[in-house]
């Protein structure tokens, strides 16, 4: 197996039926490298959290492979704390401290205790969750549960995080918030992202590349090089240029040629 330079995760030719008879995935080839913000953007049903969870070792491609950091990824899920996943729901467990739901994968990895707090009270600072360590799930708003979530993902240092729609619930503004947030974390860990969504604001604002997905079966429809700086301004020309593209491809990949 030839391993690309810097590649992080790979999808050689990949199908995914699941026994019910459903095309998931139809032949999905992409490459992602190094330090990328990649987007999933597509319809309802194409198959975009299938291929996340693949990345993450939950569920096996029917045909082709998938490699993370040229292995066999539920090889990497158990011997390293290279991958992360943060999904929709926080899934905090609501009987813990927000420092004990964040301690809960150090424990499980087994390192020393109070590297394990140092590092998670670092991680809940740069989530801006310092002074609610003590907070309970339910003492915090949606917004902050997913600040947790991420927390917890950040923890163990990941290289890679895949996140599966993970501000879909909250109000726009929080969204809005925690997207900034992201970026920062993004920028300053250096971590590799691979994220899901079907919001193509989302996708443009925080993307250094958006694989948009066609409807059943799912394919790689076209990919999009999102080459706006950072910060980005989600009111200039060019952002509203990007997100054209990015409407029209998805509504390409439906089968439909008219904008919404
Ligand atoms: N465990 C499963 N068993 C059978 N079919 C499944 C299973 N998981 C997903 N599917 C089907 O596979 C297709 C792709 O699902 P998937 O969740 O990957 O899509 P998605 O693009 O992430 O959708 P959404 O944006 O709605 O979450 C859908 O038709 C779904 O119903």
């Amino acid at each position: 197996m030839v391993v690309m330079e810097n590649e992080v995760v790979s999808f050689e030719q990949v199908d995914k039926i699941y026994n019910t008879g459903t095309v998931a995935l139809n032949r999905l080839n992409l490459s992602i490298k190094e330090g990328e913000f990649i987007s999933f953007l597509g319809p309802s049903g194409c198959g975009k959290s299938t291929a996340l969870r693949m990345v993450a070792g939950l569920g096996d491609p029917t045909k082709g492979k998938v490699n993370v950091f040229g292995q066999d990824p539920k090889a990497v899920i158990q011997k390293t704390n290279d991958v992360a996943f943060v999904f929709q729901e926080a899934n905090l467990l609501p009987w813990r401290t927000v420092l004990d739901n964040v301690l809960l994968p150090l424990e499980l990895r087994g390192s020393d205790k109070k590297s394990r707090k140092e590092a998670a009270i670092q991680v809940l600072e740069k989530v801006g969750l310092k002074d609610h360590i003590k907070s309970y799930p339910r003492q915090l708003s949606g917004g902050m549960k997913m600040r947790v979530s991420i927390a917890r993902a950040m923890a163990a240092k990941p290289k890679l995080l895949l996140m599966d729609e993970p501000f879909a619930a909250l109000d726009e503004l929080t969204r809005q918030t925690l997207q900034m947030d992201l970026l920062n974390i993004w920028e300053k860990e250096k971590m590799t992202i691979l994220f899901v969504t079907h919001n193509v604001y989302e996708a443009v604002y925080l993307s250094s590349r958006i694989a948009v997905m066609s409807a059943r079966p799912g394919r790689l429809s076209t990919l999009i090089d999102v080459n706006l700086p950072y910060p980005r301004e989600r009111t200039n020309t060019e952002f509203a240029d990007l997100v054209n593209v990015a409407s029209q491809s998805l509504e390409h990949s439906m089968g439909r040629k008219e904008l919404v």
